[in-house]
């Protein structure tokens, strides 16, 4: 859900109920047990739990509600040791309010084209397109995904990328050429050498801009605000994806890199 609190940890808190600990927390976490190789596995991740200290002076204790499961965990946590906790980072609306409009800077009339469409990211991005005045062609891994983003989400467009040919189903729905790329699965999708993307390169004299969504951060209430009142207002619609449960957090990251998710996957702590 928007608004939500935007920073969760693979960790939780419960309080030690025996004992001379009895002031103490434990905390449950789940770290990096072994590399990735390919897809990640539940062997690969391994729960712990750890006494913390009685917090000090200035310090505050929280406890995890919800929590969240991200793509960039698979490539960051090569970059850690292992044996690193495992953390996710809610951040998806407003990578796609401030990727899109700043980065792209849509306007009417104009086709944007967006991948991993029906997930988290995706399709904020493709309605906040569709509030601009732009024809939005969505891909999505099923035919179910892509029946949501055309029947609910407004979409003109929505192709399953395993059953489809990408450009085929490019060269036929952007005829005018595409204006806007917004990428979500790198080239596992679109390769834009082999699309109508790549004329629109040269011929619509676009710009190719990678982004972290941090650059934004100054801004941060801006777009959850602007998100927020387009929920309201009925213009955003918005699914979750919940995993009940902590330990089930390994699943459903797994579950989220393979696609079980519409919309935002979290868990339900
Ligand atoms: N730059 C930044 O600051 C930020 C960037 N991001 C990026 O945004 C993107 C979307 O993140 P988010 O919305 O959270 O995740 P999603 O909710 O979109 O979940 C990931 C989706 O990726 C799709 N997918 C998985 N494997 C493949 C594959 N091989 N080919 C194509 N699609 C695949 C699946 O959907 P399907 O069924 O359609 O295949 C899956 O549901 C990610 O690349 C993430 O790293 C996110 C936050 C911040
Ligand atoms: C490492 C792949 C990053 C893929 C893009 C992405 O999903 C970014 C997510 C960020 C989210 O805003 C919360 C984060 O902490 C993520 C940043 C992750 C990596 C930053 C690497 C920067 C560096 O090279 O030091």
């Amino acid at each position: 859900m928007i608004n939500r609190v935007e920073l969760f940890w693979f960790s939780f808190l419960k309080p030690e109920s025996t004992g001379r600990f009895s002031n103490m927390v434990l905390n449950k976490k789940f770290i990096m047990h072994k590399r990735f190789e390919g897809e990640p596995k539940p062997s690969d991740f391994k729960l712990v739990e750890e006494k913390l200290p009685p917090i000090s002076e200035g310090e505050f204790l929280c406890k995890a509600k919800w929590m969240s499961v991200d793509p960039y965990m698979r490539p960051y946590s090569a970059r850690y040791p292992l044996g690193t906790t495992m953390i996710g980072s809610q951040v998806a609306e407003n990578t796609a309010y401030f990727g899109l409009l700043e980065l792209c800077q849509p306007k009417a009339g104009e086709t944007v084209v967006v991948t991993g469409a029906a997930g988290a990211v995706g399709s904020i991005v493709g309605q906040i397109a569709r509030i601009k005045g732009c024809k939005v062609i969505g891909f999505a891994g099923s035919d179910s995904k892509c029946k949501w983003l055309k029947d609910e989400l407004a979409f003109d467009a929505a192709f399953n990328y395993k059953e489809c040919s990408v450009a085929k189903a490019l060269q036929e729905s952007a005829p005018n050429g595409v204006d806007c790329y917004f990428d979500n699965v790198s080239e596992n999708i679109i390769h834009i050498s082999t699309t109508v993307i790549q004329m629109s390169l040269v011929a619509k004299q676009l710009k190719m801009e990678g982004f972290l969504v941090h650059r934004w951060a100054n801004r941060w209430d801006e777009g959850i605000n602007q998100l927020l009142e387009w929920v309201q207002e009925g213009k955003i619609k918005y699914r979750e994806t919940i995993s009940e449960g902590f330990d089930n957090m390994p699943a459903a990251f797994i579950g989220m890199l393979r696609g079980d998710n519409v919309g935002k996957a979290v868990v339900k702590v």
